[in-house]
């Protein structure tokens, strides 16, 4: 067709720079439209971080974003070749992409190049022609990645009018590998998409979208997730969509990029799991909720100008439904539950909620929904069509014929409970055993073959039998709802701990896509975790402070069990000497139990002095109470210890007896002073320096000391009391370690640009670590 030598020519960099074809489908000289289409803010976003990526001025380059993830990919393997690419289109004026292979080379035996298509996070697609004549997209993996083949005739073989078919996996001279598949000539759903701004018309986003969720659905049934569903992977094949790329983000490994966290993928359409290394087919579900979400409003819930951003958006912010009409809305809102068991576990419970039948099924109900025939008719129509279209071709090809028509070996009916193992855990097995035993008992009551007169008979014999039995029935089920009510709230409560996304995710799924990274700074690394605080589920945070308190009442004991074997080494083992250790212990629980309590609730943010002071004060008048209280109950005196260097005489008398022993009003004060004078929401942050400080303990005690020398209490018991609590706290108050912020995208920085001054030591002293 003359291409290279009429359209195409080799750039800078020695590679070929493809044409572009025009919105039929025709190949033009103008640049591939397909790949630099989206919204100004996107390729604002995208070419400062190419700038950044280049150490280089912006481009006007505009890529998708969907190749954030290959800018970001190919950067961190150190391939030169998408560099490269992006060095040719660094010019303002050129907006061509470059190709390894020119029209007309045949780097597989068999095809024959015609032009490059796009450029995708994997590696370049090229349009090709078999020998027979048969048009395929041949996509070449490159940046050194490991294609993993077992398994991945699992993929070959499916076959569905909503998949673009997979046709083969092949290797070229050079070891490198090729997926050869289907060639779709028509628009993808970005493309659609970056045209309408405002989203789709109902009836196109449910052709779209039945569409989208058969060929989800499909792989689903087949026991496969897509994990990469995004509009650039959505196509528009004459009228019948279909779904691309699938199967290929779990076949080619990323040994070279870092290991399993590598993921693949959009942002903008990945569930908060991923960050977990959870790929069930919730994602999926996530993903599709996004699009249905992006097909209706033209833009996405969750935007960012950096990955991170965009990310902690996934995790913690609730999307903005507001412009999104019924069924849709509550639709929408349950894929994008940040709880992966919440959102629908089935994409036809999803579809069945939006009133669409998936094609050539029926609704849950069983009847084709209202409506729907007018976008179904077609749909079968041009499924036949497309049958008979794709048979004709076969006939022209019998090399891929096989392939692709090979049926299916695997389970493809979606209702098979093949639940991916990520979801089959939540469900509580005895709740699932005895819903899965009504259910049967129920089908089997349906399918008696009985008079509706003898089945009323049997109801009340069995109702009969059921009251002569209540006198060991009901305690039985007692029993069982005693035992089985904690288990479940104690399940739950782990299920949730270990669901929460952490910033580590955040971070980990940040830099599975990120440019290369640099560390963070301490005041950053506070400011992203504080986030990750505030999003914690309730229960979650019920959780980890039921942990702290039975982990502070524990070190309470051994902390009291050694003072009291160090302070009785040598003397007698009795009541009375025991008394003192017993009282210590006792204040420093208690404290130790209200000082984490308070803490749980401030952890949110980095709060305001005084009023927490205040708080405190209130907390150190309880403690004050019952340390006089307890003193009195184990007829301790509570003037042991009260040397000081001034003169007793001049003690208050509210306060003290005869001027030497404390009332409980001193002992109120005492407390209140020790706790309003030492920040003690800082040894409980779980973003402070270290887990244990003893600079903290110290100050602590110092503190008490000071205080002792105006309102004396007894003592050393007053000193290891603030010791104790403060040991105690800190060890048992969960702690997230710093080290953890060494690394994160740099992108997540295009808004702030890096500031030296920022660094750790810009903190102000003290902000995480003692008690001052
Ligand atoms: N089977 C196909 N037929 C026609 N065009 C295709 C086909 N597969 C991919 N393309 C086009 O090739 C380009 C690159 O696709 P590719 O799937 O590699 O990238 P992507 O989807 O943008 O990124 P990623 O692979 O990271 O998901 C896109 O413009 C896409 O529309």
């Amino acid at each position: 067709m003359g291409w290279r030598s009429k359209n195409a020519g080799k750039n800078d960099s020695g590679r070929y720079v493809a044409p572009a074809r025009d919105q039929h489908g025709a190949w033009n000289q103008q640049p591939d439209a397909s790949n630099h289409c989206f919204s100004t803010r996107k390729h604002r976003i995208m070419t400062a971080l190419l700038g950044k990526l280049r150490n280089a001025k912006p481009s006007s380059v505009a890529p998708a974003p969907d190749t954030l993830a290959t800018a970001a990919s190919a950067s961190r393997s150190g391939s030169p070749s998408l560099e490269e690419t992006h060095a040719s289109q660094a010019s303002p004026h050129s907006k061509t992409m470059s190709f390894a292979y020119p029209p007309g080379s045949t780097p597989l035996p068999r095809y024959t190049i015609r032009r490059g298509i796009g450029i995708g996070g994997f590696g370049e697609v090229y349009f090709a022609v078999s020998d027979a004549g048969k048009e395929v997209a041949l996509k070449r993996i490159q940046r050194n990645l490991d294609v993993e083949l077992r398994g991945v005739s699992h993929c070959l073989n499916l076959k569905h009018p909503n998949l673009v078919a997979l046709y083969d996996i092949c290797r070229d001279e050079s070891n490198q590998a090729w997926v050869v598949m289907e060639y779709v000539a028509g628009k993808n759903l970005r493309q659609v998409l970056d045209e309408s701004p405002n989203g789709l018309t109902e009836p196109e986003v449910r052709r779209w979208f039945t569409a989208i969720a058969a060929g989800v659905d499909h792989l689903h049934g087949a026991g496969l997730v897509h994990r990469d569903l995004k509009p650039g992977n959505v196509f528009d094949d004459l009228g019948i969509v279909k779904v691309g790329d699938y199967g290929l983000s779990k076949f080619i490994s990323a040994s070279h990029r870092g290991g399993h966290t590598e993921s693949v993928g959009t942002f903008h359409y990945m569930a908060p799991e991923i960050g977990r290394g959870e790929y069930g087919r919730e994602i999926d579900i996530y993903a599709l909720g996004i699009v249905l979400y992006e097909l209706q409003t033209g833009t996405v819930p969750f935007d960012g100008e950096s990955c991170h951003e965009i990310i902690v958006k996934h995790m913690t912010a609730s999307p903005d439904l507001s412009r999104i009409a019924e069924p849709y809305r509550t639709v929408i809102a349950k894929c994008l539950e940040k709880d992966p068991a919440k959102r629908y576990q089935r994409i036809v419970e999803m579809t069945d909620a939006i009133g669409v039948a998936l094609p050539g099924r029926a609704n849950a109900i069983g009847i084709q929904p209202r409506g729907s025939n007018a976008i179904e008719e077609p749909i079968q129509a041009t499924l036949a069509n497309a049958r008979e279209h794709r048979a004709t071709k076969d006939v022209a090809d019998p090399s891929h014929a096989e392939p692709a028509v090979v049926t299916p070996t695997l389970p493809t009916h979606p209702a098979v409970p093949n639940r991916g193992p990520q979801t089959r855990h939540r469900d509580e097995p005895f709740a699932r055993a005895v819903r899965d035993s009504l259910s049967d008992l129920e089908r089997w009551w349906q399918s008696l073959d009985h008079s509706p007169g003898a089945k009323a008979f049997l109801m009340l014999v069995a109702v009969f039998v059921l009251i002569i039995n209540t006198h060991w029935l009901l305690p039985l089920l007692t029993l069982i709802g005693f035992i089985y009510v904690p288990y479940y709230i104690v399940r739950q409560m782990i299920l949730h701990v270990s669901q929460q996304p952490t910033y580590a995710q955040a971070q980990r799924l940040a830099s599975a896509h990120a440019v290369p990274s640099r560390p963070l700074t301490r005041s950053q690394w506070r400011a992203h975790m504080r986030t990750d605080l505030r999003a914690k589920h309730t229960i979650h945070r019920a959780a980890e402070l039921s942990t702290s308190w039975i982990t502070a009442i524990l070190t309470t004991l051994v902390l009291g069990i050694g003072a009291g074997v160090i302070g009785l080494r040598s003397g007698d083992v009795d009541a009375f000497t025991l008394a003192p250790y017993g009282s210590i212990m006792a204040i420093v629980m208690i404290a130790s139990l209200a000082i984490l309590g308070l803490g749980k609730l401030w952890e949110r943010d980095e709060g305001e002095s005084l009023p927490r002071r205040v708080a405190l004060a209130g907390i150190g008048a309880g403690v004050g109470v019952t340390a006089y209280a307890v003193n009195q109950f184990l007829m301790l005196p509570l003037d042991v210890g009260l040397a000081r260097e001034i003169d007793s005489t001049t003690l208050p008398q509210a306060l003290y007896m005869g001027h030497e022993i404390p009332r409980a009003s001193a002992m109120v004060a005492h407390f209140a002073l020790l706790f309003a004078s030492l920040r003690w929401w800082k040894p409980v942050d779980p973003l402070r320096r270290r887990r244990l400080s003893l600079w903290g303990v110290a100050v602590a005690v110092v503190v008490e000391w000071a205080i002792h020398q105006v309102l004396p209490i007894p003592q050393p018991a007053g000193m290891l009391v603030a010791g104790g609590i403060a040991i105690a706290i800190q060890l048992s108050a969960p702690w997230i370690n710093p080290t953890r912020k060494s690394t994160v995208a740099e992108r997540s920085k295009l808004r702030q640009p890096s500031t030296p001054g920022s660094s750790p030591a810009s903190e102000p002293i003290g902000q995480a670590g003692g008690v001052v």
